[in-house]
Formats: C-alpha cells, sequence, structure tokens
C-alpha cells in the first residue's frame, strides 16, 4: 500500500500538530456548551476520534454517513445519505467535523439539512480545505489546512475504498488511478 504513494503532504506529527492547534480554538469556542460532533463518515472518522480526544469538556458525537465519490477521484453531483442521525439536533450546538471540503457539495447539503431541522448553531472543522475546487459557495469555520488541487488519500480518506488506513495524508502515483 506504502509503495502506491508519490509523495507524503502530511506526516502523522503534521496532522497531530494541526488537529491540537484545531481543539485548542474548539475548547476556547465551546466552553460551558454541549455541542454535538457530527464525524461525517466515512472520511472524517480517524480525524474525529483524535480530535475529540483532545477536548476536555462535555460533547455528544453522532454520525451521518454520506457519499458522492463512490469510487471516483471526482464527486458525481448527487449527495446521497446512507445513514442519518440519530440525535435531534434541534436546538442543539451543531459541529460538523469533515476530513476535506472539496467541491463544497457535501457540506452545502449538510447545513442546509441541518438549518430545516432547526439547530441552534451550525458550525464547521475540517482537517483540509481544497478552495480552488469549490462549486458551492461554503466555507469551514475551522479549517487544519489548505490543500492543493490534488486528488489525497490517507488518514480516512479513500481512493475507491482504499487508503483509509494510511496514518498519513498523501498523493497517489499516476497509475494507481489508470489501473
Ligand atoms: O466538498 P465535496 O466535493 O463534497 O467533497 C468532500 C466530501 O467528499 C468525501 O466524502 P465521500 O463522498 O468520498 O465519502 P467517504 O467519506 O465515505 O469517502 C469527503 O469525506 C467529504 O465528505
Ligand atoms: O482529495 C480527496 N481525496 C479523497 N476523497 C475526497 N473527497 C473529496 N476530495 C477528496
Ligand atoms: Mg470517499
Amino acid at each position: 500500500m506504502n509503495d502506491d504513494i508519490l509523495k507524503v503532504l502530511y506526516s502523522q506529527d503534521d496532522i497531530a500538530a494541526i488537529t491540537k492547534r484545531l481543539a485548542g480554538e474548539l475548547k476556547r469556542d465551546y466552553a460551558g456548551k454541549n455541542p454535538l460532533v457530527v464525524c461525517i463518515l466515512k472520511g472524517a472518522i480517524m480525524f474525529m476520534t483524535d480530535l475529540v480526544r483532545q477536548l476536555d469538556s462535555y460533547v455528544e458525537l453522532d454520525f451521518m454517513d454520506v457519499s458522492s465519490y463512490g469510487d471516483a477521484t471526482e464527486s458525481s453531483g448527487e449527495v446521497k445519505v446512507i445513514k442519518d442521525l440519530d440525535t435531534s439536533v434541534a436546538g442543539r450546538d451543531v459541529l460538523i467535523v469533515e476530513d476535506i471540503v472539496d467541491t463544497g457539495r457535501t457540506l452545502s447539503y449538510l447545513i442546509k439539512i441541518f438549518q430545516t431541522r432547526e439547530a441552534k448553531s451550525i458550525k464547521v472543522c475540517t482537517l483540509m480545505d481544497k478552495p480552488e475546487r469549490r462549486i458551492k459557495n461554503v466555507k469551514a469555520d475551522y479549517v487544519g489546512t489548505q490543500v492543493p488541487n490534488e486528488f489525497v488519500v490517507g488518514y480516512g480518506l479513500d481512493y475507491a475504498e482504499r487508503y483509509r488506513n494510511l496514518p498519513y495524508i498523501g498523493v497517489l502515483k499516476p497509475e494507481i488511478y489508470a489501473s
């Protein structure tokens, strides 16, 4: 699996440093609140679990599984809800945790849903932001790092369901996409 990687963009240490900084910002902003932390499956799983373990006040966790990329490196344009939340967001401070905001379609869709469901506040914490590819006008409130316009894998992010278990984030060799 490691042989498929062309270059490492963020090492385990880089990711840990970014996560620590974001957790510091969240601790400050959510002190005394009881936010509902919503992990967007599957990509955000690693980031969310590392992030919340650095928060030292009460939070609740829930999971929503949405997908629009399938096995491709381009969004299908259609966001599908595969699993909805178990918790009602009405009146809650919702913190959406994402691995990456790319075209912005997923986030735009989620924000609309949570607004309709009358969340008290909706904020977004993303490990990575790829602003060059944006189609929908959405912005995360907490951004770990901006990434170049390349398809990245690892630390939860997949290509055709592979590479999520890499502990770092990298770019695949071009022949992997071709095969
Ligand atoms: O800004 P966008 O263009 O919408 O892309 C971002 C979304 O795409 C990826 O999910 P994907 O649909 O691949 O599902 P997965 O997390 O299960 O891999 C990623 O985890 C984000 O949720
Ligand atoms: O760069 C990416 N990598 C993996 N999944 C993604 N979903 C949106 N952008 C990406
Ligand atoms: Mg994916």
